[in-house]
């Protein structure tokens, strides 16, 4: 809250809030129809990423995260609201220019390791193919196929193709191929979830590679919590919006940790996300816990706003 802060921190939070972000969404909206039948399965969602920032999206089976990623790759188009992803509106992206953004802006990991790699090409050709669409002369294209083999620790897979490398292998691979065209956004969906824990571990860190040594910005969504426990920034998706937002400032140096509504502590502070017209989600755990119904009181105090269950209604206040 802007009256906790020094006006130096007030400015400089207004700076950061003013740049422009990697990814942008404002009441977003997809809805399925098929028949009569219509499933909303983004409700108005609202999500801000800065660049260079690696980011978990988190949440239950249905609640919207594949959908997300399908229009943020430029897969889907959004029923409505609006999307920015490094500076191009995605709602409005005509089918050339959608074509064009999802070669030179997005690396996209998917879950089943056969998907991410053409079986007939060896792991270095897989790499140097993307590059081709933006017209890098092949010898180019090899070198950097290597170097991003290298980095991913897979230069030892460069001769063969996807059949002849393990599950981890291909995972790490396919980031490479992500990276090839240096692009601004790299997707990952459950890209560890067919992985046992310690090929999932090397897969992890091989995306933690490429957002710190390639500086790219990386939203992973993921259903490992040990996953989603090692990242800065974990993102809940419920019912088609950013639910709470985890903050785990310790991430960095891998300290994973279990989850849990956790307010705040010297290494945790879960918030939860206010859209512009000012909702929130409260948290299924907590809603339970103070068995909060229908309505909550609020009361203004000295820098926060409280929130209590409504006794009349037969919650207990806390
Ligand atoms: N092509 C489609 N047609 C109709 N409904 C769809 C379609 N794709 C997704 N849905 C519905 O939209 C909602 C959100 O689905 P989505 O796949 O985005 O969820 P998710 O969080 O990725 O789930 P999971 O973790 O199981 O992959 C669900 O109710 C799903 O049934």
């Amino acid at each position: 809250m802007s009256d906790l802060l020094t006006p130096e921190a007030d400015h400089a939070a207004q700076r950061a809030h003013t740049r422009e972000a990697a990814v942008e969404c404002r009441s977003l909206v997809r809805i399925y129809r098929t028949g009569n039948l219509e499933v909303q399965a983004l409700q108005g969602l609202e999500l801000r990423i800065d660049r260079g920032e690696f980011v978990a999206i988190v949440g239950a089976s249905g609640s919207g995260k594949s959908t997300l990623l399908g229009i943020l790759s430029g897969l889907d188009a959004p029923s409505a609201g609006s999307v920015r992803v490094d500076g191009r509106e995605l709602a409005t992206l005509g089918a050339k220019e959608r074509l064009d953004y999802r070669r030179r802006a997005i690396g996209f990991v998917w879950q089943s390791p056969p998907r991410n790699l053409i079986p007939h090409l060896t792991a270095a050709e897989n790499v140097a193919l993307p590059q081709r669409f933006l017209g890098t002369r092949r010898s180019a294209r090899r070198a950097r196929a290597l170097e991003l083999l290298d980095s991913m620790g897979a230069l030892s897979c460069r001769d063969r193709v996807p059949g002849q490398l393990s599950g981890g292998e291909q995972q790490r691979v396919a980031i490479a191929v992500a990276l090839a065209n240096n692009p601004a956004l790299l997707l990952a969906d459950e890209p560890t979830g067919e992985l046992d824990s310690d090929t999932a571990q090397q897969v992890f860190a091989a995306l933690r590679e490429a957002n710190d040594v390639h500086g790219v910005t990386t939203l992973v969504v993921t259903h490992d919590e040990a996953v989603a426990g090692q990242v800065r920034r974990t993102i809940a998706i419920r019912d088609g919006r950013t639910s709470t937002e985890t903050f785990r400032p310790g991430a960095e140096a891998g300290a994973g940790r279990g989850s849990g509504p956790v307010f705040e502590s010297d290494e945790e502070v879960e918030y939860v996300v206010v859209d512009r017209s000012g909702r929130l989600q409260l948290p299924h755990d907590l809603v339970e816990h103070y068995e909060i119904r229908d309505r909550v009181r609020l009361t203004r105090e000295p820098g926060h706003v409280g929130v209590w269950p409504d006794r009349e209604a037969g919650g207990d206040a806390q």
